[in-house]
């Protein structure tokens, strides 16, 4: 297949500076955006809380706002009088300020901001940035209809907004009790459209049902599953169970009223987009079950690589990502990839990490810990997505690195 690949199309993967790949329209040169190898200091953080309508968003960020946590934690709701309580900490604030009201931003006494928008626009957060450093991170929450993602790369990427902020990482928030129907039906709404659609396209036999609750359970990093007053333990477990087999890298925790056990590690400070520790990937690997008909989270496995095979991995993910197939024209069933992260071993060389989400990836490089043992002659690539878990993914990887 090297026949009509142009070269001079592949980004460098031994990067001085950081390649962050996005892929043009159809036709267009991919456009290569280059970034510091820096760890993205002075910038900061912004976790995306998203989930299904009702999961409890509003209720979690409530939570964090009148907790003392010593942090300036900056609140983006998504719509105004989403909550009767932050309607009424806005009020309260409100009173206590003399001035005019510089709506839409409002200072509570734990030193976080809240502010509540319509519209998760970009033209919240830069007018929120105004405010630098009256905080030091941001929360948002999406509507429940969002699929993150679409809203992560506009803070992943380092152009406009991605240069004075980082995506830190999303969690998604789950209604332990409603959850299971959603992934199989839908919710309201949606599940008429996705009918109808079906309808439409005279595909009934497309497939099984992607929803709103697959996109937003396939992109987290953190699933909060809320609600446990309304389940038993054993229906608890199944709906872990099953977002597990969808998801085999997020972190999964049980609450109830949104109230998180800590907030390091599990709304806060998440380090999804720049970490990849072989832990992560270890434990998404061990999973195997497909409880979800949708969506599952697939590992290949296979030798480190060498320099001079670097260009071939890039290809490889290039292929995948940006056009949906597999190189070396293995055969294989449709695919739609989530989320991507990986860690690439090279010989006599750093680890290469890998992170993607849908057809954006971005790939840095580790040292090396000093310690020699299994995982460094193992690389690892864990997908979460449609149908990830065909063999023709780890037989396309191999070719291709063979170079045939
Ligand atoms: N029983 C029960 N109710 C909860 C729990 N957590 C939140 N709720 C309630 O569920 C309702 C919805 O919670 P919200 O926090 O507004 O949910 P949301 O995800 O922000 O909802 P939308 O913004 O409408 O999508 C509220 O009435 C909450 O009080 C819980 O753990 N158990
Ligand atoms: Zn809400």
């Amino acid at each position: 297949m090297d026949g009509d690949s142009s070269d001079d199309d592949i980004p460098s993967l031994v990067p001085e500076t950081k390649p962050r790949v996005v892929p043009g329209d159809d036709d267009e040169a991919p456009e290569l955006l280059a970034t510091s190898n820096e760890a993205p200091r002075g910038k900061v953080p912004i976790t995306i809380v998203t989930g299904y309508l009702g999961a409890g968003k509003t209720t979690l960020l409530n939570y964090i706002l009148t907790e003392q946590h010593g942090k300036k934690i900056a609140v983006i709701l998504n719509e105004f009088g989403d909550s009767i309580d932050i309607e009424k900490q806005l009020t309260i604030s409100d009173e206590n300020s003399t001035e005019a009201k510089p709506a839409p931003f409002v200072p509570l006494a734990n030193g976080c901001i809240c502010c509540s928008v319509k519209d998760i626009g970009v033209a919240a957060i830069e007018n929120l940035m105004e405010h630098q450093g009256n905080f030091d991170y941001i929360l948002l929450e999406t509507t429940g209809l969002a699929d993150p993602g679409n809203i992560a790369p506009l803070f992943w990427l380092d152009d406009g907004l991605g240069s004075s902020i980082f995506l830190d990482g999303i969690v998604t928030l789950v209604d332990a009790k409603n959850v299971l129907k959603s992934l199989d039906e839908g919710f309201g709404d949606e599940a008429e459209k996705l009918e109808e659609r079906k309808h439409e396209d005279g595909h009934s036999h497309e497939g099984p049902l992607l929803t709103t609750a697959h996109l937003q359970i396939s992109h987290a990093d953190v699933v909060l599953v809320n609600k446990t007053d309304l389940v038993s333990e054993a229906e608890l477990q199944t709906v872990v169970d099953r977002i597990r087999s969808i998801n085999g890298l997020a972190k999964i925790k049980t609450t109830t009223k949104s109230q998180v056990p800590q907030l390091e590690g599990l709304v806060l400070d998440l380090h999804a987009y720049d970490e990849v520790t072989d832990a992560d990937l270890k434990f998404a690997s061990k999973g195997h079950s497909h409880l979800d008909p949708t969506i599952s989270t697939s590992t290949i496995n296979f030798p480190a690589i060498t320099k001079n095979q670097l260009d071939k991995f890039d290809e490889f993910l290039r292929t995948i990502l940006w056009e949906d197939e597999l190189p070396n024209s293995v055969p294989h069933e449709k695919f739609e990839i989530h989320r991507l992260k990986g860690r690439v071993p090279i010989v006599d060389g750093e680890v290469l990490l890998v992170q993607g989400v849908r057809n954006v990836y971005d790939t840095t490089e580790a040292k090396r810990k000093p310690s020699v043992d299994e995982q460094d002659t193992e690389a690892k690539l864990v997908l979460i997505g449609k149908g990830v878990d065909q063999p023709g993914f780890h037989k396309s990887l191999i070719a291709t690195l063979a170079g045939s």
